[in-house]
């Protein structure tokens, strides 16, 4: 399976047709008066946030979208056709940007949600619109209006429940080849040369989506790296799982490393809910693994966990930290049963 987590489109929206400039001819009737119709509207472009779609990959295919142009007016006041409306139809956490990547059009996080991106012209008004007491044949119109032309990214996160982070080599891959079940990978998903993993990992009944992403560096919010871009697709996780080796001899400046990344990208990633681990316990001595996650307490990481991906010793209880995070996530978005609370309507 493809994914596509970032597309660029270009809409423009239908211009409106032109008023006409007309006048009535009959047999009989001698300066029949103005009657020439209003242009039609013109099409505008939505977005709506549909089911069953996880990715934005029709939008490789088709970039341009635009709607149709309203018709123009015509004699014994007939007004023009409106132009058709688009609708780019994108999956649920759709963010939909300017060009410049940063400003925000609009988040389509809830199913049906609609965001009009392109209003379409108006359409020019007949010459009947502009006959007054003393001008009873005018000859003009109005032109229809243009449409509005913009150019927009798709930004869909991946949406995992757990997002892993650590630095190259904390072991982040290898927690997730052990924790994921049958299914192993629900996909590949590359970024153009960037290729973040989900797995589905499974615990005391509740399955979830740990997203393994490359390794962050020091100076990744600023792009260095693969890791901005990653970041990114965790700020919708429930809850960051952060790997700290045990083994690097570094264990304190690693750490640190992340949880500066975390305050400086923004976006609330650094008070998302985070399980702090200490990996690789397998090449370590009881004694080791007391000073360390002792030491990594001490510079404030709450609750530190032990584990060893390859042993797959603690790694069960890793998952039982995590899970409570996911669930309270799933409850807070689930919609309220709208029977329940009487706020209903049909
Ligand atoms: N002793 C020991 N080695 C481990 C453990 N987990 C991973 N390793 C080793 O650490 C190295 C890096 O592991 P990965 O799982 O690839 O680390 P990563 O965090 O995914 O690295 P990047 O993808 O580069 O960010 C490999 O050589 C693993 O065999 C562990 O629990 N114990
Ligand atoms: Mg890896």
């Amino acid at each position: 399976m493809k994914f596509l987590d970032l597309c660029k489109v270009y809409i423009r929206s239908g211009s409106g047709g032109n008023g006409c400039v007309s006048f009535r001819r009959e047999k009989f009737i001698e300066y029949g008066g103005p009657d020439g119709g209003d242009g039609g509207r013109g099409g505008s472009v939505w977005a709506e946030a549909v089911d069953g779609l996880n990715t934005l990959i029709d939008f490789r295919y088709q970039q341009h979208w635009f709607a149709q142009n309203g018709q123009a007016g015509k004699g014994q006041n007939r007004t023009g056709a409106d132009g058709d409306d688009i609708l780019l139809r994108v999956p649920v956490g759709t963010e939909i940007l300017e060009e410049d990547e940063e400003t925000v059009v609009a988040d389509l996080t809830e199913l049906g949600q609609r965001v009009q991106l392109a209003k379409g012209g108006n359409g020019g008004w007949g010459n009947l619109r502009f006959k007054t007491a003393t001008n009873q044949a005018p000859r003009n119109a109005n032109p229809g209006q243009d449409g509005v032309e913009r150019t927009l990214w798709l930004r869909l996160k991946l949406i995992a429940d757990v997002g892993l982070l650590g630095l190259p080599n904390a072991g982040k891959s290898t927690f997730l080849a052990a924790t994921s079940n049958a299914r192993p990978k629900i996909a590949d998903y590359p970024f153009t040369t960037l290729h973040p993993n989900l797995g589905v990992v499974s615990v005391d009944n509740t399955e979830f989506v740990v997203a393994d992403i490359p390794g962050l560096i020091e100076g990744a919010h600023e792009g260095r790296g693969l890791g901005d871009i990653f970041l990114g697709h965790v700020e919708r996780s429930a809850v960051l799982l952060h790997l700290v080796d045990g083994t690097s001899g570094s264990l304190i400046e690693d750490y640190q490393t992340i949880c500066n990344e975390l305050d400086a990208y923004g976006a609330g990633l650094s008070d998302k809910p985070r399980v702090t681990v200490l990996n690789k316990i397998d090449a370590l001595d009881a004694e080791e693994r007391e000073f360390l996650k002792e030491e990594l307490e001490a510079v404030g990481a709450e609750n530190v966990m032990l584990m060893s991906g390859a042993s797959g010793e603690g790694v069960t209880e890793v998952l039982r930290a995590l899970r409570p995070h996911v669930e309270a996530r799933r409850a807070a978005d689930r919609p309220a049963d709208p029977e329940e609370d009487g706020t209903w309507q049909p």
